[in-house]
């Protein structure tokens, strides 16, 4: 059977499920370190990705990188690559402490299940800051929401996936 698109293989999993046996540990990081959440599809990396979680893990002692599922990304082209591919690559960054697969349908479920006490939005993220406030409060999630900076590409660079597939449809396809 092909697996045309990727995340098939995750689907239906939790945040911890055999794959996550396959991330490191690159810290051991004390009960009281701050710990910064940051999150996104990390299909094609990049520099601006780079930027990102170089800041977001500033804000903090330990940074964990929560993964989107296919499922969640409907406001934007469909993943190239599949979950696991995208969390393993994303786990392999030198800011990252561990990256983690995110849950299928409610995006507080690792939230939860890490307690962080901060969320570094990326800088174009289409989540709105206040609502996802009230949605922590509301859930009892003491937890602080932050905003990173972005980071324009110079010259002929491409710092977005989108971009970048579009350079290659452009000129491969
Ligand atoms: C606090 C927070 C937690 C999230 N947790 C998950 C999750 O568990 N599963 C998931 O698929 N997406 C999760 N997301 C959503 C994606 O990371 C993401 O915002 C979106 O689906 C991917 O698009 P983007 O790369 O343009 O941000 C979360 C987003 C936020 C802000
Ligand atoms: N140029 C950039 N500068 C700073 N942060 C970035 C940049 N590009 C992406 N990010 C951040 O990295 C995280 C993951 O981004 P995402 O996977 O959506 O990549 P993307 O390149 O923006 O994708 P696409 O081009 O398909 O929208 C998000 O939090 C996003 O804000």
């Amino acid at each position: 059977m092909e697996l045309s698109d990727g995340d098939e293989t995750d689907d239906g999993t939790s945040t911890h499920d055999r794959d996550d046996s396959r991330t490191t540990d690159k810290h051991d990081d004390g009960p009281n370190g701050t710990l910064v959440v940051a999150q996104g599809t990390f299909d094609i990396l990049h520099p601006g990705h780079v930027h990102y979680l170089r800041e977001a893990a500033s804000m903090g002692d330990e940074l964990v990188v929560i993964v989107a599922r296919r499922s969640n990304v409907d406001h934007k082209a469909q993943p190239i690559c599949p979950a696991s591919q995208r969390r393993d690559v994303v786990d392999a960054l030198k800011p990252v402490d561990r990256a983690i697969l995110g849950h299928e349908s409610d995006i507080f479920v690792p939230i939860e299940e890490l307690d962080p006490d901060v969320i570094a939005l990326g800088h174009d993220q289409h989540h709105d800051e206040d609502a996802l406030a009230d949605e922590l409060e509301r859930r009892g999630l003491g937890c602080e929401v932050r905003r990173a900076s972005g980071v324009e590409p110079a010259d002929d660079e491409r710092y977005s996936s989108r971009r970048i597939v579009e350079r290659i449809v452009e000129r491969r396809g």
